[in-house]
């Protein structure tokens, strides 16, 4: 009988196995090309690192549980901020690697498959600058290899396929003026520190070659501006690597944005989320979902209470449905309680990760107030100490100091708070005006 797929794995199955973040994997997989030193530190879950050390190896394995190598543990070095035991060891193949696979999974060639004489190396996770293609323009003769890093970046920017794709058009380019040129993805983290530059290095003597270095920096600010609909395009990147760039953020009238609403419970973040949400619907210029607090909790967080936990956990689960209708430039109105900075802080950078924006919209309604309101009779049964852990009566509200805008709807209207959050995103350049023609079908 031919071997099934689990039945290849025999080696792997004494052995423990841990998932570890996604800038260890990628540094694992760097590893595995055979870039650097075969040494690397893992930080793993205690119990994970306890059975890693009995047995004295552990599978690492990617996000989808496939193995990916095997850490040989050679010594425990301390604990890392979050809690996390470090391991160090050397890293081996798995002999059962799947093929990779993903968007040009087809330029993941190691350094044995390229073929360039000494080539310069252009290393990094974003599309090429001027100032490193002029570099590469400079020295005529040498052969020039595109490494397109692929892994969780430091500093947000656009996605691998867009990345390889413009550094692919380069490559063509390049070659027509007569240079010899390949493309190639490697897997590595982006650290946003020098440790980026030395790992260039790296990458570009495990190809044999050197990585290139730019005269002058790229002016990021400039970048920066033009991305933002702010400035005109800096005369300085090539139209292959601008193409990059627009698509990961467009300008604001198709760019993705994630209004989440916060405050407490009866504050009117349902209310005016819904509001809002139906008059975007009714312009119809963009995408419009809306991601209820109750809604979401009745089916993408069921089974979730209000411990700190469970509402962290259902805060990102709303903030990775918004960011992914963001980043495909839709607008994502999220109505949740949303107590704690910190949660709030990490869907902002998954939703900037993805070259969109976030709003927070803070319904500062006051506790009194939504008290009064009492829609759901909650806050008399928190007073009588029959739900524990309620938000402004036993469970803390975090206020926002970063809202882009406050709403008190003990002082204002629905229409008005409505309007308020149209009016700002009109102003922005998101919405097409919506007081123009004032269409909403009443008579
Ligand atoms: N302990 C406790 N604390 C706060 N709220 C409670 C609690 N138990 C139930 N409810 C009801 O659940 C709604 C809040 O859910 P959220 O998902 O928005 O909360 S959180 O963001 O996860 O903190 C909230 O709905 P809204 O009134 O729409 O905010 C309440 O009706
Ligand atoms: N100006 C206002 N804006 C929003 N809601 C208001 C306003 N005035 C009164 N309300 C009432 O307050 C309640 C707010 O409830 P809801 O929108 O479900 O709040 P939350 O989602 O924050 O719990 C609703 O019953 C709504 O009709």
């Amino acid at each position: 009988m031919a071997p099934s797929r689990l039945t290849r794995v025999p080696d792997t199955q004494s052995i423990p196995t841990s998932t570890p973040d996604e800038t260890t994997l990628a540094e694992v997989e760097l590893t595995l090309l055979g870039v650097g030193d075969p040494h690397v530190s893992v930080p793993l879950p205690d119990e994970d690192a306890e059975h890693a050390r009995t047995a004295g190896s552990v599978v690492v394995t990617d996000r989808e549980g496939a193995p990916v190598a095997t850490l040989r543990v050679a010594a425990d070095i301390g604990r890392t901020s979050d809690g996390l035991t470090r391991l160090t060891g050397i890293v081996e193949p798995v002999p059962t690697r799947d093929q990779p696979t993903g968007p040009y999974a087809a330029l993941r060639r190691d350094p044995a498959e390229v073929d360039l004489p000494e080539p310069l190396a252009v290393v990094g996770h974003d599309p090429v600058d001027g100032a490193t293609l002029e570099a590469v323009t400079a020295q005529a003769g040498r052969a020039v290899l595109f490494v397109v890093l692929d892994g969780p970046r430091a500093v947000p920017g656009p996605a691998l396929p867009d990345v390889a794709r413009s550094a692919l058009r380069l490559r063509d380019r390049l070659r027509a003026g007569g240079r010899r040129c390949e493309v190639v993805v490697v897997p590595a983290p982006q650290y946003g520190d020098e440790r980026d530059s030395t790992l260039a290095d790296r990458v570009a003597a495990a190809y044999g070659g050197t990585a290139v270095v730019a005269e002058r920096d790229a002016d990021r600010d400039a970048l920066r501006r033009w991305l933002d609909g702010a400035a005109d395009a800096p005369a300085d990147q090539p139209e292959e690597s601008f193409d990059a760039w627009r698509r990961w953020r467009p300008l604001p009238a198709g760019r993705g944005a994630v209004l989440l609403f916060t405050g407490l419970s009866g504050s009117g973040k349902s209310t005016v989320a819904r509001a809002v949400t139906d008059r975007i619907a009714e312009l119809g210029d963009r995408e419009v979902t809306l991601l209820d607090g109750d809604v979401v909790r009745r089916n993408l967080s069921a089974g979730l209470g209000f411990s700190r936990a469970d509402r962290d956990r259902n805060i990102e689960r709303i903030g990775f449905v918004a960011a992914e209708i963001a980043r495909h430039g839709g607008l994502a109105v999220c109505a949740p309680i949303a107590p704690f900075a910190a949660t709030r802080e990490r869907v902002r950078q998954m939703v900037e990760a993805g070259g969109a924006d976030f709003l927070l919209i803070h319904v500062a309604t006051p506790l009194a107030e939504c008290e009064r309101r009492d829609r759901k009779g909650l806050y008399a049964r928190a007073r009588a100490g029959e739900i524990p852990d309620f938000t402004g009566i036993s469970s803390p509200y975090e206020t926002p100091d970063d809202a882009d805008l406050v709403l008190d709807t003990s002082a204002i209207t629905v229409e008005d708070a409505r309007d308020t959050v149209l009016d700002m995103l009109t102003r922005a350049g998101r919405l097409a005006g919506h007081r123009d023609g004032d269409d909403d079908g009443a008579a």
